[in-house]
């Protein structure tokens, strides 16, 4: 639903009532947003390089451009919305506590110091994602790019960063039967990946421990990946009757050449953390035992870098990829449809839940 002029005028107010100085990227944020619900594209004149306040307030409403006036209102309106919830929270919590946002069945999701952490929770099944856990990633992630914080991680609890989609997901038949649950995976496969694709700022991978399937492939659309050395890469599809996904049938040949991708997206490879590494899916591996030490130490050194910086570089880096990722997004989903029906896949689903086969 649209924010209407009254909800607008209510968050104007809410926005006094505040109970922490939400500081000033978020300041100028709202008053960017605010000038455009109301005024339309920046229509002052650009103020000299010296006239430090008001060339900041210039840049913030100008980087809106063109945004139409309706979605600067709901923009603005979400903002303050997440500044009062956030501050209720963090006037309740202690202080300097990781502060956990909402409640997620099965992540953990907390911000501090500048950086939203999403972590994947179902360390029982490796961190398998369920239909429910790729509904609560597009929430959290969607939640993390409007936030505050100038960086976000992903990461999984346990020995493994994730075993990629839960096999199970196929089992849940509704009454339209099989083609119905083809398609509605189809669907909600288009919007996770989409997520990631449009995800607005640095975007971080903090890999754990060994990754499957969907888990490696949207990797290729992180903007940095750092691995322990106990972590794997694998994309099994073709044992699974399956194609890629994530956009890997892209960007894994743009990555590390066609050839090198063939070994993983058709021969099912799986490579090392190095292996990854000197391919260029992986920033940096480190030890496992000072992974966690070396690797949060650096993001928060990279948390503290000026934010529309980043987020500028990143739109710079990213925009002229973007058509084509959804264009291969849309595809892949497609093609996926099919060999979700094909007895290859069938199969060896079946023989994975019936305990007969393990990767
Ligand atoms: C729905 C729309 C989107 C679709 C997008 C498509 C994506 C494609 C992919 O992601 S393909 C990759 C799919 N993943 C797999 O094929 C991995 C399957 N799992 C395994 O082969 C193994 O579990 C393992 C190698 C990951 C780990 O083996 P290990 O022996 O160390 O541990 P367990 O097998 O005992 O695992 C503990 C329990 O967790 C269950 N489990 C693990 N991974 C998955 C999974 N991906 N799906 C469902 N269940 C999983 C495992 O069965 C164990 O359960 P149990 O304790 O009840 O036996």
């Amino acid at each position: 639903m649209r924010a209407s002029q009254d909800d607008f005028e209510n968050a104007m107010n809410q926005v006094k009532l505040l109970k922490k100085d939400p500081g000033n990227e978020v300041k100028l944020k709202l008053y960017a947003l605010y000038k455009q619900a109301t005024e339309g594209p920046c229509n002052m004149p650009k103020p000299g390089v010296f006239d430090f306040i008001n060339k900041a307030k210039w840049d913030a409403w100008n980087a809106l451009g063109s945004l139409p006036k309706e979605t600067a209102r709901q923009n603005y309106v979400d903002l303050v919305s997440s500044l009062s919830s956030s501050s209720e929270s963090s006037s309740q919590g202690k202080p300097g506590a990781d502060r956990e946002q909402q409640e997620y069945e099965n992540l953990v999701v907390t911000s501090e110091d500048g950086i939203t952490k999403i972590m994947f929770n179902r360390p029982t099944r490796k961190n398998a994602i369920s239909t429910q856990m790729y509904q609560e990633i597009m929430l959290a992630l969607k939640a993390a790019s409007k936030d505050d914080s100038t960086i976000t991680v992903v990461t999984g609890n346990g020995d493994y960063y994730s075993s990629g989609n839960d096999l199970a997901n196929f089992t849940d038949i509704p009454p339209g039967g099989v083609e119905e649950k083809a398609k509605q995976s189809a669907i909600m496969l288009r919007d996770f990946v989409d997520t990631f694709i449009d995800f607005p700022k640095p975007l971080i991978a903090v890999v754990n421990g060994p990754a499957v399937g969907i888990s490696v492939t949207t990797l290729g659309l992180f903007d940095a990946v750092y691995a322990s050395d106990k972590a794997t890469f694998h994309t099994p599809f073709s044992h699974l009757g399956l194609s890629p996904e994530g956009c890997a049938s892209y960007t894994f040949p743009k990555i590390m050449g066609p050839a090198k991708a063939t070994e993983m997206l058709i021969f099912g490879k799986k490579l090392t953390a190095r292996e990854a590494c000197a391919q260029g899916l992986v920033t940096e591996v480190f030890p496992d035992s000072t992974f966690q030490k070396e690797v949060w130490t650096r993001l928060k050194a990279y948390s503290k870098l000026p934010q529309n910086s980043m987020r500028i570089s990143k739109q710079v880096i990213r925009k002229i990829e973007k058509e084509k990722l959804h264009a291969v997004n849309a595809e892949e989903c497609s093609v996926l449809q099919k060999r979700w029906l094909s007895d290859e896949c069938m199969n060896a689903t079946m023989n994975f839940l019936s305990k007969r086969s393990k990767l």
